[in-house]
């Protein structure tokens, strides 16, 4: 998607804060210059000439990463439900999972002594050759359920990539949503592939193309991107869909809603694309709205599994979710208040538009908090200067859009601020889901103004009984008011319960009607 047209928007709101920049010591004005570029599609505006910075080949960096916490073992806990025909047995450890030598020594260069209920049932029915759709909540492990499998399948069959080939041909798509997230899920790919010869390669928008084009025609095997810009490099001729054999969709009902589902129409119908009969098609998020499910199933085969661990949509039980009562007025205060007693600890602070992130940025700053954002009109080198200032701890606050609610791995995020509330509640799970991650404990606080967030209310109150949250009396108020007794029921859920093949009828409401991210932010 390219951001062309939100430049004006900027430009206008710059110049008359005045704003100079200083979130997080970078971006800010300089951005923002008319004539500079600001497109993605590469057909518009001046070239994008980003190139990201060159990884690290250190082992210490590639294999970085934090340790599961004190909850880590309740997820055997957790109620797991597989549905479809003739499901494959679950494994235990990952001995079981009979990985080739060199990704066990990966996985356990990753810190991962025994999988996570995701995994135990992802990797035998990924491996059994079976098309999947997978629910399970945010920080579970989601990423290596798909990725352990589907490497040992090419590790096995001694797939390589060739760097002397002008058109590559991958065996494996991966897309998501937004770049950060396609990004991290590459750098766990080329985790997992390290030392083998199974290249991942990378592509979003907001970096040179001409780089990228480069980096896909040294060998790709495993192609992670972002919808518009996977499909602008395969509308290049750079790249052949004829040997692909697993398509995955992360955060799969995002892509699937109106705002990426004719992309991944046409990903499907491009030209070579095996038909669905000839690919494993694999779906994974932590929601799944009942329509999503039903118009995933076009892309999957008919015998699909269905694998729900835990509440389908329900929010991690490992987030402390607090809910407090504020007006339109009193938020900014009720925020430095929430921040003083966060100190130094890392916060992400989500708000529902580009100009609001960047207008609490600034006054963050202003409060001499050290505060750094992101958002969908900030450019690719800010953005990830922004990320990767908050990773480090340079900026512990990051205020952000709903383009930083889906799929983000940041140590140490203690805690989640909900500052403006998205207009969906899967976007809210999906938020305070950055905190509260493989096992450890986080805490989100939510901003509610009666005023505004009323529509959300009821929804709200189901998801924190289903994550036994303590229920403030005034919210179950603003429900029961906004909705009125019929249908009112709080201890019930607002989740497909489950695989939606087995209702009749529509209990959720429709994506059509959810709209895409919640707030005005371009994802891609
Ligand atoms: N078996 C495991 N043992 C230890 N750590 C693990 C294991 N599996 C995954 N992790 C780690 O847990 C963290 C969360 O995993 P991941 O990002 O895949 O979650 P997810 O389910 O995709 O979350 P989201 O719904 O937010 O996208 C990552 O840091 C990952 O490396």
């Amino acid at each position: 998607m390219c951001e062309c047209s939100t430049v004006g928007r900027s430009l206008k709101f710059f110049n008359r804060s005045g704003f100079v920049g200083g979130l997080g010591g970078r971006g800010g004005r300089g951005g923002f210059r008319p004539g500079k570029s600001r497109g993605s599609c590469g057909s518009c505006g001046p070239k994008v000439t980003y190139v990201p910075p060159a990884l690290s080949e250190d082992e210490s960096s590639i294999f970085a990463h934090y340790e599961s916490g004190i909850n880590f073992d309740k997820y055997d806990d957790i109620l797991v439900d597989v549905s479809g025909h003739d499901p494959p047995k679950a494994i235990m450890t990952f001995e079981e999972a009979a990985l080739c030598e060199s990704l066990n020594r990966n996985v356990s260069k990753s810190g991962y002594k025994k999988p996570t209920p995701v995994q135990k049932h992802g990797i035998p029915i990924i491996s059994a050759g079976r098309d999947l759709m997978a629910c399970a909540q945010t920080g579970s492990g989601k990423t290596a359920a798909f990725l352990l499998p589907i490497l040992q399948r090419l590790m096995a069959d001694g797939v390589a990539a060739s760097q002397f080939s002008e058109v590559q041909e991958p065996e494996v798509i991966v897309v998501a949503p937004t770049r950060e997230l396609i990004n991290q899920i590459y750098m766990e790919a080329r985790k997992f592939a390290h030392g083998t010869c199974v290249r991942p390669v990378v592509v979003y928008g907001g970096i040179s193309t001409g780089y990228t084009i480069r980096e896909v025609l040294k060998g790709c095997n495993v192609l992670c991107g972002t919808p518009g810009r996977l499909l602008d490099i395969i509308g290049r001729g750079k790249i052949g869909l004829s040997k692909v054999r697993y398509l995955v969709l992360d955060e799969a009902d995002r892509m699937l809603d109106m705002g990426f589902e004719p992309d991944m129409r046409k990903l499907v119908s491009s030209p070579g694309m095996p038909p669905k009969e000839d690919r494993q098609t694999l779906m994974f998020s932590a929601t799944y709205p009942e329509d999503i499910q039903r118009l995933a199933a076009d892309f999957l085969k008919t015998d699909y599994l269905f694998l729900a661990v835990g509440v389908v949509g329900g929010a991690c039980s490992d987030v402390e979710q607090v809910v407090v009562q504020v007006t339109k007025f009193s938020k900014r205060d009720q925020l430095l208040e929430v921040l003083k007693t966060t100190g130094t600890e890392r916060t992400m602070v989500f708000v529902e538009t580009k100009r609001q992130a960047d207008f609490i940025a600034t006054f963050l700053c202003q409060e001499k908090v050290p505060t750094t954002s992101i958002h969908g009109d900030r450019e690719q080198r800010e953005r990830e200067q922004a990320l990767g200032d908050f990773r480090s701890g340079k900026c512990p606050v990051l205020v952000a859009t709903s383009v930083a609610a889906r799929g983000l791995d940041i140590k140490d995020v203690q805690h989640v601020v909900n500052f403006d509330l998205p207009n969906n509640i899967d976007e809210y799970v999906h938020r305070i889901g950055r905190t509260g991650r493989c096992g450890n404990t986080g805490k989100a606080v939510c901003f509610f103004d009666p005023e505004a967030d009323g529509n959300l209310a009821r929804s709200l109150v189901k998801v924190l009984s289903g994550a036994q949250q303590e229920v403030p009396k005034w919210l179950e108020e603003v429900a029961f008011n906004a909705h009125g007794t019929i249908g009112f029921n709080p201890g019930g859920r607002v989740f497909a319960s489950t695989d939606s093949r087995k209702n009749d009828r529509t209990t959720s409401q429709p994506a059509a009607a959810l709209g895409v991210a919640g707030d005005d932010d371009e994802w891609e």
